[in-house]
């Protein structure tokens, strides 16, 4: 069984490492950010994933899973290593692969024997092709000639739903130019799986091909039933309705297509701008893509006016706003529909009082411009206390059950803008308010 390092701690490192070790292997971690390892080593975990914890203190206590800032001995040690570091977007929209090369440096300075050099982090084609070309530059300024192979391995976990995304995924892609790179790759995770998951070999190119094109799709049906969404609501049309009966047509599927106000998160827009400058690139235009992604945008302000053609002037009004994160079960407000719409609603003369179960330290970072008109709320009945309209911006399980006699007990304006379609209109109208929702 070969000993596994996964170099990066974040949202995917993490995960990879914890579950990896918790299906049996012997992990380590590692990551150059000494806080994020301190904490792990005591068991605290650094970011918001339900159900994580647990599974760390077990790995950690039964000694198969170490946290480390100190690379050298978790290349040592392993024989697989999993590159799982951030790929931000440029300011021209490309992927910055900075961050894998200098790992990919890391790794090669200290490697001692054959390793499989694994990436994990969301990087265009080519990339894989660059981690070779860099360790072999290295090994060659060390003077040494240890034999490895790079391989592309694409992660498709979702923040908020990780644990259960990687127990069961879809299907495990591994890109390799080497067959024994796929019959070690396929040594850890046929050692997980017990190759009950669909297996894709492919060339490197196609394996980083595979994660952008399934991203850019899934972001594209959110984006298509957004934009039916707002034709629905001109013709008395209810989306909810006309998305699932599409979605019985299996070969439409139920998934990502709810609609809202608009998708965020740390991966569909910066790998839909990747992935048009990597179609550029190459002398290639992704029309569908581009078009996706202007309309995303549009989607949010829609938002705005949606809440100012309903409450009219906004100047004095208070707004609570439920959730800022990008979706539920998570702390992750980066790209979130939020971060376009407070600040709009600000500039319109709002006062917001805003809760989310786990968004407001990340949140006190993001809108620190507009820190002023933002009172953080302890609960939904905080929040909604006098004032003249609620906003529902994410779907937390926990907005689908308001009490509403409560809140109407705390003098809470009768207005609701529920973005993510948690009620329905004919029984909030006959408890008194006017609803809006998105495309019904
Ligand atoms: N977040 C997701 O849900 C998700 C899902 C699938 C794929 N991805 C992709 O996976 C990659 C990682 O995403 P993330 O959300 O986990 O990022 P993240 O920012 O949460 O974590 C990256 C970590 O790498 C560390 N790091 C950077 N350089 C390092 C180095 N040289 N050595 C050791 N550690 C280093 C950072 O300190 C940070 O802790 C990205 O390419 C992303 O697109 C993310
Ligand atoms: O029907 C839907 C489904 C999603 N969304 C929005 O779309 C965004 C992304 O949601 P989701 O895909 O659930 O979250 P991520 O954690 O960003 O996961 C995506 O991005 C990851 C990083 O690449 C991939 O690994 C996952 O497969 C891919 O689903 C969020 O703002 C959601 O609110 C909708 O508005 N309607």
């Amino acid at each position: 069984m070969p000993i596994l390092a996964v170099v990066g701690t974040g949202y995917v490192g993490l995960v990879t490492g914890v579950l990896l070790a918790d299906f049996g292997h012997t992990v380590t971690c590692v990551d150059v950010d000494a806080e994020k390892i301190n904490k792990l080593c005591n068991g605290q975990i650094p970011i918001y994933e339900p159900g994580l914890e647990p599974i760390v203190m077990r790995n950690l206590t039964c000694g198969r899973l170490h946290f480390t800032t100190d690379i050298r001995v978790a290349v040592e040690e392993s024989e697989v290593i999993f590159i799982t570091v951030g790929t931000p977007p440029k300011e021209d929209g490309r992927a910055d692969i900075q961050y894998v090369l200098h790992a990919a440096r890391e790794i090669a300075k200290w490697m001692n024997g054959y390793k499989v050099i694994v990436n994990k982090s969301t990087s265009p084609v080519g990339t894989a092709r660059a981690i070779k070309q860099t360790i072999h530059q290295v090994l060659h300024e060390r003077g040494v000639n240890f034999p490895f192979d790079v391989v592309s391995n694409p992660e498709f976990l979702r923040e908020g739903t990780a644990i259960q995304d990687f127990m069961h995924p879809y299907r495990i892609v591994i890109g390799a130019e080497n067959p024994h790179a796929i019959e070690r790759m396929k040594a850890v995770y046929g050692f997980c799986y017990k190759n009950e998951v669909p297996t894709i070999e492919a060339n490197l190119e196609t394996a980083e091909m595979i994660k952008y094109a399934s991203n850019a799709y899934l972001a594209m049906k959110v984006t298509y039933i957004n934009e039916i969404a707002n034709v629905c609501e001109k013709m008395r049309a209810d989306i909810q309705l006309v998305a699932e009966a599409m979605g019985l047509d299996q070969r439409i599927g139920p998934s990502f297509l709810k609609a809202g106000p608009g998708y965020g998160g740390s991966c569909f827009p910066k790998d839909a701008s990747a992935l048009i400058r990597m179609a550029e690139d190459c002398g290639e235009s992704l029309q569908l893509v581009e078009a996706m992604i202007k309309s995303n945008q549009l989607q949010k302000l829609r938002m705005v006016d949606k809440i100012r053609d309903g409450l009219g002037d906004l100047a004095g009004k208070n707004i609570a706003i439920l959730g800022i994160t990008f979706k539920p079960n998570t702390d992750d407000i980066r790209e979130s529909p939020a971060l376009v719409i407070l600040p709009r609603l600000v500039e319109l003369g709002a006062k917001l009082r805003v809760y989310d179960p786990c968004g407001r330290i990340n949140g006190e970072r993001a809108f620190r411009d507009i820190l002023d008109s933002i009172a953080w709320c302890g609960d939904i009945y905080e929040a909604v206390s006098d004032s003249d309209a609620t906003v529902i911006l994410t779907d937390w399980d926990e907005f689908r059950s308001i009490d509403f006699d409560r809140y109407e007990s705390l003098h809470a304006g009768k207005v609701l803008f529920d973005l993510r379609n948690l009620y329905e209109r004919q029984p909030m109208t006959e408890k008194g308010f006017l609803y809006f929702g998105v495309g019904k």
